[in-house]
């Protein structure tokens, strides 16, 4: 199709006036399903379609994302910021919206520099294996008969552990937080109507979603303001008490804060965003990853059996797994890549925005284009995948096919410039929690139900999380040496 600019614009389905494509999306199935369908049904590995008054085009196959993501990198490097995105900057700029510049460059830095490198990752063993055995313990006090609610204590062991992380502690108001992150995993869509008829004050004052977000974000401010203070009063403590420890992510920023002299000033408002960027970007992905391998991993007793093999018969009765002992053990990491092929959390990654004219596919993207990438719709692929929709991690096996952004039919990460930089501390965080999970227990569904029965729908957010939590019941095989 060619639009009146003598544009040359990739197929789409029909247009309505006002609405757009609108009605080939809404109130039909999950976004990412959707629109992996119309592609499919339109054979375009390109497609644009116009939802309210947003340009958007969808990259469904590998080649359209790796001219999006490396060819014209730098083109696509900054995100289209939505009614519910600009709120999330009211009071300063975090990493994940912010544009490409300066401001970008300098977080990146500080949250590699913090928080995210390999040897930053590293330094944070201790934290994960202490409360890895928190995880245990919690799941083995449980009653015999009664089953445990594993999503729910996968996200608090998530969270702790990526927060003890971040400002060296555990938040005093976890459950505030994650009720909060709960609500904005709903809000930031982006597919509500108030984000895609922006210019309507009618259309926001009815949908109401852009005050819900700001709401949201207040509270989330006022949240992560507690934790520094938290912070804080701790760092005080410690030192009264003579007790040094290694600078954290916070420390870094208050020092850098203090000592000045940067290209981007770091107000309070930046320090608090970023900080909540790193909170929400890192637990929410790294606990819905874990809980969805736990899903098929009991979906497919034989990957069970052979994970578990393999970790009973090198570990040998080991009463604690530890980092070193992650060596040791192939499958789990085959089954991590698998988990994220089939539920990559972010299906459509986190959407860019075309900084100037361009063309892909040989097709022209207008300036102010949003461009999402579907993921999820790439990496189940039958073209590129033998038994896409199956579970089998063997595929991996002989394969060098990684999630390091350079082969483009697996892009759970993403890739180029805004690609994830927290895949070193998701990856250890989710192995070491996978591998003593199925170490120490057996698992079984609750009242007789098969493991092909399992409920695996998923629920609509900006990541894919299980609709319903995972209520299992856990036969401790191997003890553990408790420390909690
Ligand atoms: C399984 C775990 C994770 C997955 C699947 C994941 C996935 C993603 C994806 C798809 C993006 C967008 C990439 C793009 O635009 O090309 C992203 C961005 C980001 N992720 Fe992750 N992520 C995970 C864990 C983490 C963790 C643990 C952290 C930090 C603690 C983190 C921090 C970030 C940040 C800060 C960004 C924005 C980067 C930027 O805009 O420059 N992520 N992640």
């Amino acid at each position: 199709q060619a639009n009146n600019n003598g544009l040359r614009l990739p197929p789409g389905p029909r247009r309505l006036p006002v609405i757009g494509s609108l009605h080939h999306l809404l109130g039909k199935q999950l976004i990412h399903r959707a629109m992996a369908d119309l592609a499919n049904r339109l054979d375009a590995p390109l497609m644009y379609l116009k939802l309210g008054e947003i340009p958007v085009m969808v990259a469904t196959s590998p080649e359209a994302a790796r001219e999006v993501m490396r060819t014209h990198d730098i083109t696509f490097a900054s995100r289209p910021l939505s009614p519910t995105m600009k709120t999330m900057m009211t009071y300063g700029q975090g990493l994940v919206l912010a544009p490409y510049g300066n401001h970008w460059r300098l977080l990146r830095k500080i949250s590699m520099l913090g928080l995210l490198s390999g040897h930053r990752v590293q330094s944070f063993r201790d934290i994960r294996e202490d409360e890895i055995m928190r995880l245990i313990t919690g799941i083995a006090a449980v009653p015999p008969g009664v089953a445990v609610n594993l999503s729910k204590l996968i996200s608090v062991h998530i969270a702790d552990s990526t927060v003890r992380a971040i400002i060296g502690d555990k938040l005093e108001r976890r459950e505030e937080f994650l009720e909060t992150l709960e609500e904005k995993i709903k809000l930031d869509s982006g597919f509500s109507l108030s984000n895609l008829f922006p210019s309507s004050r009618f259309v926001n004052f009815i949908w109401g979603t852009t005050r819900q977000a700001l709401l949201n974000h207040q509270k989330n401010m006022e949240l992560i303001e507690c934790a520094v203070k938290q912070h804080e009063k701790r760092k005080a403590t410690m030192v009264e008490k003579g007790i040094a420890e290694e600078e954290n992510l916070v420390d870094l920023l208050l020092r850098m804060q203090k000592d000045g002299d940067l290209d981007v000033p770091l107000t309070m408002g930046t320090i608090k965003s970023l900080i909540l960027d790193l909170f929400n970007a890192g637990s929410e992905t790294s606990a819905t990853t874990l809980q969805w391998a736990i899903s098929e991993v009991i979906r497919n007793p034989k990957v069970m059996r052979r994970a578990q093999d393999e970790l009973r018969n090198n570990l040998s009765g080991k009463q604690k797994i530890t980092e070193d002992d992650l060596a040791k053990v192939k499958y789990v990491k085959l089954i991590i890549k698998e988990t994220l092929r089939l539920h990559p959390p972010g299906p459509l990654l986190l959407p860019r925005e075309c900084g100037e004219l361009c063309k892909i596919m040989s097709y022209d993207v207008p300036k102010g284009t949003t461009m999402i990438v579907n993921a999820w719709a790439i990496s189940r692929d039958p073209k590129y995948w033998d038994n896409a929709e199956e579970f089998i991690p063997e595929r991996f096996e002989c394969c060098s096919t990684d999630f390091k952004g350079g082969d483009f039919k697996y892009i759970p990460f993403g890739a180029g410039k805004r690609m994830c930089p927290g895949i070193a501390f998701a990856h250890v965080n989710i192995e070491l929690a996978l591998c003593s999970l199925l170490y120490h227990f057996d698992w079984q569904l609750q009242s007789g139900l098969a493991p092909c029965e399992l409920n695996m729908t998923e629920a609509m957010g900006i990541t894919i999380r299980r609709k319903n939590d995972l209520h299992l019941h856990a036969i401790v095989r191997v003890p553990f040496l408790s420390t909690h």
